[in-house]
């Protein structure tokens, strides 16, 4: 996802080979590094760094992971050095609280760098804007218009037909006795639903063109997580410079910058030809689907008289934010919650029985049903806990600040570990333990919600920069989910399923979910 890209990126062969091999050639010439912040404080615990690559060597193909266990020796705040720059590790919930609740107007900002300006028009987005009166007024439009409740209300349709879309492909794969790959089939799920709702309905059932679309904001997403060297280590940045780009980054970020540009132009000129043709005609007149978020978009783009001007940038920039936002994010959380219930048959049980007992035999589970649907939001709140999609969300401080005691600057980059905070022993009763009940208890541990006051949970972040899209992710993880548990038999034995993680900026399982379906609600899923 793109609001990491700023964050580590995992370290694969490839790039610790180029590493050790400039090392070596440059070894004359390296006893230099960027300066760390000379003010940042002393006192902030960190482990012994290497010259030149800091503590870079410390951080494995999962840094979460890696931040996690440096914590374990070193406390909840540590300092790391990546190259030659320094960052605030925050693997507690109460760090995380000092920072982003009683500092939260300085930490409101991402950091950025040369490919994520390339990617963003310029910073012309929403995601990675600095906290401005741009961003205000994007994100204004977000939560009241492009993703507020009465948008996502309207397009309802869309999430409906594309979950019938996956259980019917699920049900006819059952039939002949093929296996599914979920992965696959839960991000085209995703990735239809995020589509549909944002660039508009004259994509509907152009599937080359979604296809399409869903490869160019993978290519995206890989490209703006790159860990640039040339970002962190001095004597890659004299390299880059001179032009060199060991790790194939520029050309990457070109090529693919191109390739989504030509796309959405495309989509943006066959919008305005149909906004043309229906010009006069409101939204929900006579035969008109609702408006999608780029029609929402486009009318404040053709408004003379808008609060703020926007760009064609802003309008294209702003679909890539939502498209490689919403997407892996929503599928990994439905996959790992399968994995989970495949795992615990009695939270199966207890899941088929409220919807049994709620939604019955005869119907598919819709939206309306979520309110009376308790423990359903128990499981995904717990796999949410556990299964943290964005594991690390990385922000810059834009003044100087006294934290905890500790001076930090201005210009200071933190990680904030969302997967440690989830996990903290203090805050969870066995927090390595997957139990919905935990959220059924006498304890309130049923008010800990993810609206970022809730320190230990905080898989949307928290303050002013969390994410827009909480309640659109939790109607797609929640309607997809439910649908698959309520229509199918899943095979369901104690720790039958691989939970090991895979590397990615968003949290992805290491082993492929691959099935065949059994139906369980065969007749119900002969009708779709
Ligand atoms: C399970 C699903 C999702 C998870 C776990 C998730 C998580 C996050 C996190 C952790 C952040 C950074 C928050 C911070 O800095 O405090 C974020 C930002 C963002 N998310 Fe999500 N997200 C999800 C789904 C969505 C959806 C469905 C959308 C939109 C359709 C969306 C749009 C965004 C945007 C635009 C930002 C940047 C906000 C800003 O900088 O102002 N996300 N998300």
């Amino acid at each position: 996802m793109e609001i990491l890209a700023s964050t580590l990126e995992l370290f694969n062969s490839s790039t610790l080979t180029i590493l050790v091999i400039s090392l070596i050639t440059l070894g004359a010439i390296i006893l230099r590094t960027s300066k760390p912040h000379a003010k940042l404080s002393a006192t902030i615990p960190s482990p012994v760094a290497l010259p030149i690559i800091g503590h870079l060597h410390l951080l494995g193909r999962l840094p979460h992971q890696s931040l996690h266990r440096i914590a374990l020796r070193h406390g909840p705040l540590i300092r790391v050095r990546l190259g030659g720059i320094d960052y605030l590790a925050l693997n507690s919930p109460s760090t995380v609280k000092s920072f982003l609740k009683n500092n939260e107007l300085a930490f409101s900002n991402r950091p950025s760098s040369t490919t994520i300006l390339r990617l963003t028009y310029n910073g012309s987005d929403m995601s990675f804007t600095p906290y401005s009166p741009h961003w205000v007024f994007m994100r204004k439009l977000t939560m009241t218009q492009l993703l507020g409740g009465k948008t996502i209300d309207k397009l309802h349709f869309i999430r409906k037909e594309e979950v019938k879309r996956l259980l019917r492909i699920f049900y006819d794969k059952s039939r002949k006795g093929e296996k599914v790959n979920m992965s696959k089939e839960l991000i085209n799920l995703a990735s239809s639903i995020i589509s549909r709702m944002s660039v508009g309905r004259q994509w509907a059932g152009k599937d080359d063109e979604l296809v399409e679309l869903k490869k160019v904001v993978n290519e995206l997403e890989e490209v703006m997580g790159m860990f640039d060297l040339r970002d962190h280590v001095w004597v890659f940045k004299q390299f880059g410079k001179l032009g060199f780009d060991f790790q194939g980054i520029d050309s990457k970020a070109v090529e693919v910058k191109r390739w989504y540009d030509r796309m959405v132009e495309r989509i943006l000129r066959e919008k305005e030809v149909e906004r043309q043709k229906l010009s006069g005609n409101e939204d929900g007149g006579e035969g008109m689907a609702p408006k999608g978020i780029l029609d929402l978009l486009m009318d404040v783009y053709d408004d003379e008289n808008a609060e703020k001007k926007l760009t064609r940038e802003n309008l294209k920039s702003y679909i890539l934010n939502v498209l490689a936002a919403a997407t892996s994010t929503t599928a990994i959380t439905i996959e790992w919650a399968l994995a989970e219930v495949m795992n615990h048959p009695s939270v199966l049980k207890k899941l088929l029985t409220e919807l049994d007992t709620v939604v019955g035999k005869d119907r598919l589970i819709d939206e309306s049903d979520l309110p009376r649907l308790p423990y359903l939001h128990a499981v995904i709140k717990e796999t949410l806990r556990l299964h943290c999609p964005v594991p690390i969300i990385a922000r810059i401080s834009s003044e100087d600040c006294t934290i905890d005691g500790h001076f930090v600057p201005a210009g200071t980059r933190i990680l904030v570990n969302s997967w440690a905070v989830c996990r903290d022993p203090e805050s969870w009763k066995n927090p390595l333990e997957f139990d919905p009940e935990r959220f059924s208890g006498d304890d309130n541990m049923n008010e800990i919600d993810y609206k970022g006051q809730h320190f230990q949970l905080l898989p949307f972040g928290s303050g002013r920069r969390m994410c827009p899209g909480v309640s659109l992710a939790q109607l797609v993880i929640k309607g997809g989910f439910a649908a698959l548990v309520q229509c199918f038999d899943w095979p369901s034995d104690e720790n039958s399923v691989d939970m090991t993680e895979g590397p990615g900026i968003t949290l992805t399982r290491a082993a492929t979910l691959v099935l065949t379906p059994k139906p369980r609600l065969n007749k119900l899923l002969s009708t779709m």
